[in-house]
């Protein structure tokens, strides 16, 4: 029987970790005091993926796809520009989002799904909505009617069902490119047909003036679970990313059609640890409030996360047993899951 979704302990995770990659443990706490350090701002690679002709099999696809892989095995990670999010939708995004937060906690609040993570989260300055299946209409529609039970929000639905139907075609892309890179695009459609999308809004609130902390822990050092991340922060920075040297950077904030994208876990694993997933956080050093969506390409239920075997070989071991993205999740919500140095390791290494 697997275990249930538990509300206490996902509270719980948001709290402070332990380990090698989270140093300053002790000032993790959500809320804590500072004595966080005040980290250099870093230039992540930018990859532009503007070109409207940007497709398998040509030039200019194979250049692009060098540049993923390369970001990607430097820091796990890289900005996207990617101006099919139009200056209109990501404004329309924007304002959808501080109208969503600005609602009642009670109608918030019944933002609920059977699955961790992926409803209503509240926990000192962070809060955050989350739209399952965010690329299909009918389930943003849902999303709506939890909020205004009488008549949804045809607006903010066809908003966000909009952004999230475009940065899953980012997603597309850049997944694809992984997959092409390593040799294995023969698992591409099975790899694509095995995940779906979450879309999740955060909101982070500025610490009060008074309480003499001019950094604070907006969300502590993870990695996403989950198969690739794909960012936006709203003007108002508070991004770090570690590097490979375990140090801390601020990462921008996004231009309009600027994204962060991301390697989460699952990704790391099916590549055999080819790819790592980036170590990130938040650190509220603004005065302001800041907003940032996320679109996560997420395994569905019952998918089993299995190395290519192509990745496997003398040179490179299998590093990871096969595991359920379910089972993994809930790892992680679990005591060991939440002090463990790498979530991925503890619960899968050979
Ligand atoms: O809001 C951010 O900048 C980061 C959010 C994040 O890391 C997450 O939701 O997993
Ligand atoms: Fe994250």
């Amino acid at each position: 029987m697997k275990k249930r979704f538990q509300k206490k302990s996902i509270v719980f995770k948001l709290e402070s970790r332990k380990g090698k990659h989270h140093q300053n443990s002790q000032n993790q706490e959500m809320g804590s005091n500072s004595l966080l350090p005040l980290s250099d701002f870093i230039q992540l690679p930018v990859i532009d993926f503007s070109d409207q002709t940007l497709t398998p099999g040509t030039s200019k696809w194979d250049k692009v796809k060098a540049d993923v892989r390369k970001a990607l095995e430097d820091y796990g990670c890289f900005e996207a520009l990617f101006p099919k999010v139009s200056y209109e939708l990501d404004k329309s995004v924007f304002e959808a989002i501080e109208e969503l937060f600005g609602l009642p906690i009670q109608a918030k609040e019944r933002n609920v799904s059977p699955k961790p993570y992926h409803g209503y989260l509240s926990r000192d300055l962070y809060e955050s909505l989350g739209i399952d299946d965010a690329n299909l209409a009918e389930r943003v529609n849902d999303f709506t009617q939890q909020l205004w039970p009488d008549h949804g929000n045809k607006r903010i639905s066809e908003t966000m069902h909009g952004v999230s139907d475009k940065l899953a075609e980012l997603d597309v892309m850049v997944r694809r490119m992984i997959l092409e890179s390593f040799g294995i695009e023969k698992y591409i459609d099975e790899h694509l047909d095995s995940t779906n999308y979450l879309f999740r809004m955060m909101k982070y609130t500025p610490p009060p003036p008074h309480d003499g902390a001019d950094t604070k822990l907006g969300l502590p050092c993870h990695t996403d679970k989950n198969i690739m991340t794909i960012l936006h922060q709203y003007q108002i920075e508070g991004l770090e990313i570690q590097t490979k040297d375990e140090k801390w950077f601020k990462v921008k904030p996004s231009q309009h059609f600027s994204f962060i994208v991301m390697v989460g876990d699952s990704m790391c694993a099916f590549l055999n640890g080819r790819l790592s997933s980036t170590y990130h956080r938040v650190l509220m050093t603004a005065k302001k409030t800041r907003y940032t969506t996320a679109l996560f390409s997420t395994p569905k239920t019952g998918v089993i996360i299995d190395s290519a075997e192509e990745l496997i070989d003398e040179e490179h071991p299998r590093v990871f047993k096969p595991f359920e993205f379910n089972d993994y999740r809930d790892f992680y919500n679990t005591e060991d899951g939440y002090a463990a140095q790498s979530t991925l390791h503890a619960f899968c290494a050979l």
